[in-house]
């Protein structure tokens, strides 16, 4: 199967106000990191508005969609207080994520099948506002599918334990979760649902990710504000870039 288009990247910029609000200071400034990474090739940005505003805060989103020319993906819970944000802006894309106070990342995926009702209610006014509704989810075939049925238009696919377990150097386990993203990716873009993959993705595990012919979108965030202390973040966005075209070519 060839790839169904180009593989777009998002780029998360959470930890750039990570970086800001550790010190209290206005700088590091994320809509700057965001210009930055749409000059050299960004094709959206991502920021998670967390309940706690542990890093990106609601004049950060404001600031973003005033001055970003890509579209923006806003990630976060579903909440009312945050569905009401998002219809103040309506970013390009929500992407409905789990999140719980204690954890130190988004360490799941929201699970659509046990809440259906809800999400469904949740999901209709964002979508009648024009946003691209994403659910963040794992590869689990009722999750895929609840997310089908709810009327969302994107699932994105939590990559993060791949990630782990080849950092782990788990590469069996790594194998057959590479795998189930796979099976998943099939099975979601068979049910007309559009395919992103993100988390903890970074230089030595996104080929495998970007390969998969069913994902239109990685959205890659804590890697590339790390590299970027080493060679800039432009630069460690070219490299990503180079390495998912790369993907992309020893497919066709
Ligand atoms: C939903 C997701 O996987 C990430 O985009 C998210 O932003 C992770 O949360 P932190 O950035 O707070 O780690
Ligand atoms: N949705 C995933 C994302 O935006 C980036 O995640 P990470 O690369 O910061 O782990």
């Amino acid at each position: 199967m060839r790839a169904l288009g180009r593989l777009r990247l998002g780029v998360n910029i959470d930890h750039v106000a990570t970086v800001r609000n550790a010190r209290g200071t206005a700088y590091p400034d994320p809509l700057r990191a965001a210009l930055l990474a749409e000059a050299a090739g960004a094709d959206g940005i991502t920021a998670h508005l967390r309940e706690d505003r542990r890093h990106i805060r609601d004049e950060d989103i404001t600031a973003l969609m005033q001055g970003l020319r890509v579209p923006l993906n806003l990630e976060m819970a579903t909440t009312p207080e945050m569905q009401a944000i998002a219809l103040r802006h309506k970013p390009h894309a929500v992407c409905l994520v789990p999140e719980r106070r204690e954890e130190r990342t988004t360490e799941g995926g929201i699970d659509v099948a046990g809440d259906i009702p809800r999400l469904t209610d949740f999901v209709a006014p964002l979508r009648e506002a024009g946003c691209r509704v994403s659910m963040f989810i794992g590869h689990d075939v009722r999750q895929i599918e609840a997310s089908a049925g709810i009327g969302a238009a994107v699932v994105e696919l939590h990559t993060g334990h791949y990630c782990d377990l080849m950092a782990e150097g788990r590469s069996a386990e790594a194998a057959r979760e590479l795998e189930a993203l796979r099976e998943g990716a099939a099975l979601a873009h068979s049910l007309g649902l559009e395919v992103h993959a993100g988390h903890g993705i970074s230089y030595d595990t996104v080929a495998e990710i970007a390969a998969f012919p069913q994902v239109m979108e990685l959205n890659i965030g804590h890697f590339l504000i790390g590299e970027a202390i080493f060679r800039g973040l432009g630069s460690a966005i070219e490299g990503m870039r180079r390495r998912m075209d790369a993907a992309r070519e020893a497919m066709a």
